[in-house]
Order: C-alpha cells, then structure tokens, then sequence
C-alpha cells in the first residue's frame, strides 16, 4: 500500500487507494479534497437490466447515455439477456474497467457486486434507478430521476462503501428472514408489473395476516440474543421497500450491520417501525431488538429462506461478515452515507 499525500497526487502516475488497492490514473482525478475524490473515468461498462423496472428502455437510454458519455472517453453498453448475467459480465469485464455503471433495480445491483466482490481490482461502482425500489441508489442519495441520476454519475464524488459477505454471498443492502422473506415471495408478478413498489406493500398486508413467529438465534460481535420473532434483518443500507428505515445510526461506511428483530406482526407496530422516526437502544424491551456489528451469526430453529436484497435463494443458518469499505461508490458531490 503507497501512501501519497494529497499535494503529490498531480505527480502520481498511479495511486492506490488504502481500502481496496483500488487503482486510479492521475488523469482520473479531477479534484481532491480532504473527503472528496471526483474522478474522471476513461474506461466504464454500463449494464443494463431492461427487464427491471417499470420504465420504457429505450427512452432512458436515450437520456442517460450521452450524458455518461459525456464524461466518460469509453464506454461499454451490455444489456442482461437472463438472470444471472449481470453477474457474469461484471466478473468477465470488472478488472478491466475503472467503472461499472449499473441500470437496474436491486436484483440487478445485487447481481453485479457479486460479481465484482472477490476480484483482486474491483472497478467503482454507480447506480442508476431502474428498478422499482430501487433501495440501494436510495442508500447512496441517488436521484430517482434518471436524467439526474446520470448527470451524479459524471458530476458526484467516489466514497467508500461496505459490503455484507454471507455465506461466501455479497449483500449491500439487507439480509433478512421471516415477514420480509415472505413478502418478497408473496408478491405477485402481474401486481408488480402493473403496480410498481405498491405490490410490496399489498404482499406486505397479505404476508402479516399469516405470519407465524419463529424461533432464532442471533450472534452479534459475540453478544447472543435468542427469543421468537416474526423478522430479523441484517442492514447495511437504509432503505427497504422505498421506505427509510426509522433508526438513526445506520451507515453504509461504518463496518458494521444493523441487526433488528421485530417480535410480531402487529400491524400498528410495523407502521411505527416503517413511517416514524424512532430510536432504539441496544437490548431494548421494546417490540423491536436492535444490535449492531461485524461478525454476525444468525440461526434459525428449522432452515428457513432467506432474502437478501430482494432476491430469495440463501437459507438460514447465515454467517454475516461485513466487509468495510469493499467498494466504492458514486454518491451526489454535496451527499454522505448517513
Ligand atoms: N433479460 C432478462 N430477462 C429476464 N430477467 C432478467 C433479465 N436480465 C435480468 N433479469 C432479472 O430481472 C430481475 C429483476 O430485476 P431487478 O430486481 O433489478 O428489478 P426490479 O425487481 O424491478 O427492481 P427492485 O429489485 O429494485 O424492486 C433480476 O432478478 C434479474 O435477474
């Protein structure tokens, strides 16, 4: 690891930054302040998911290309054609490029940094909102206006964001079992295709209705709780189905992940959980359990389902390691992680 103090950089040919040796070319570097790197890229892949979302493709493309192109001397287009090939594309062109601009909803993203996680030179990452909760660009201050969005990813700053790794998987956002799991289940196609986010919040009425309480465990930096609940979440980000979590202290850059346990489906409860601004201590008595850390171990009476970021295919027992600062990402110039 080169350390470089800031005033040398104009005479660096290359630079590495301290969390993931991630390398720059001094030309990539526009400015430099004291939490601020605004890069220029000369080499980018952009990946786009025309099956996410509600939008029309080729409209929105027509708006954000020439403004990544703008700034951007080569960029590369790769439409998904199949699940999973948003994973494969960015671990087949990720140590190639400087920067994979991503167009899609969270399945999409979740795809990609996986496939980006373990290469030795991962490239940055930006997001582009074109999925339907597009959760993750919320996390990251994304505007959910595409033209906006584009024009943050020529115009933003590249800060440092964590990673969950679980069970040799690559969350950003959330992993989580129980109401939020059957959620994502109980979602209808036809709904979300013809009603965007509020076919999580109609599955998210019909899942509470049935939702049984399950026994866990949960290990947090050593710290055991254990008890019946009808959720627990592991959080990186800070937003789940559109809606901001209501908890202050969460931050994508800490090295931690909140750990929540919501006790049972009380619909007011859920409310308050998802609208209001409220804090909760650690071990708090309340409905709601909150912890966080770095090292989180999370199990479950019988195996059960797990969704992370969206996407069910992982069951539990889950080992949680965060990965601080695996990445890093374009955030609005004027913006931070919490
Ligand atoms: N060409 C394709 N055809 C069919 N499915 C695809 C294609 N490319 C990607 N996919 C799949 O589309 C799914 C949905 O994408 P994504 O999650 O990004 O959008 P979304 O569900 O609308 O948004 P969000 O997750 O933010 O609510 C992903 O699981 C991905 O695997």
């Amino acid at each position: 690891m080169i350390k470089v103090p800031k005033q040398q950089f104009a005479k660096c040919d290359v630079i590495y930054t301290e969390q993931v040796g991630y390398r720059l070319g001094k030309e990539n570097f526009l400015n430099l302040r004291s939490d601020r790197v605004v890069a220029r890229f000369k080499h980018a892949i952009f990946i786009y998911n025309a099956n996410a979302g509600q939008k029309d493709i080729s409209r929105t493309l027509r708006i954000c290309v020439p403004i990544l192109s703008s700034a951007i001397d080569e960029l590369l287009l790769l439409k998904t054609d199949r699940p999973g090939h948003a994973q494969l594309l960015c671990s087949e062109y990720g140590e190639h490029t400087d920067l994979v601009v991503i167009l899609g909803g969270d399945g999409t993203v979740h795809e990609c940094v996986n496939g980006l996680a373990s290469l030795a030179k991962r490239p940055a990452i930006a997001i582009l909102p074109g999925g339907t909760c597009n959760d993750i660009s919320r996390t990251l201050n994304m505007p959910q206006d595409i033209r906006q969005a584009a024009e943050t990813v020529v115009s933003g700053k590249l800060v440092p964001l964590d990673a969950m790794d679980i069970n040799g998987h690559c969350a950003l956002n959330f992993w989580g079992v129980g109401l939020v799991t059957e959620v994502s289940n109980n979602i209808k196609d036809s709904e979300k295709a013809l009603l965007g986010k509020v076919s999580y919040y109609l599955s998210a009425i019909r899942t509470m209705r049935e939702m049984e309480p399950f026994s866990y465990t949960v290990q947090c930096d050593g710290k055991l709780y254990e008890g019946e609940a009808v959720m627990v979440l592991a959080a990186n980000g800070r937003y789940i189905g559109t809606n901001e979590l209501p908890f202050r202290n969460i931050h994508a850059d800490d090295g931690k992940a909140n750990v929540f346990i919501i006790k049972n489906t009380n619909l007011a409860l859920m409310k308050e959980v998802f609208t209001l601004d409220i804090t909760l201590e650690e071990d708090s008595a309340s409905e709601v359990l909150h912890c966080s850390g770095s090292e989180i171990v999370i199990q479950t009476e019988s195996k059960m389902e797990a969704d992370m970021d969206g996407e069910v295919y992982l069951e539990t027992p889950a080992h949680i390691r965060v990965l601080k600062h695996h990445f890093f990402a374009i955030v609005p110039s004027s913006g931070s992680l919490g």
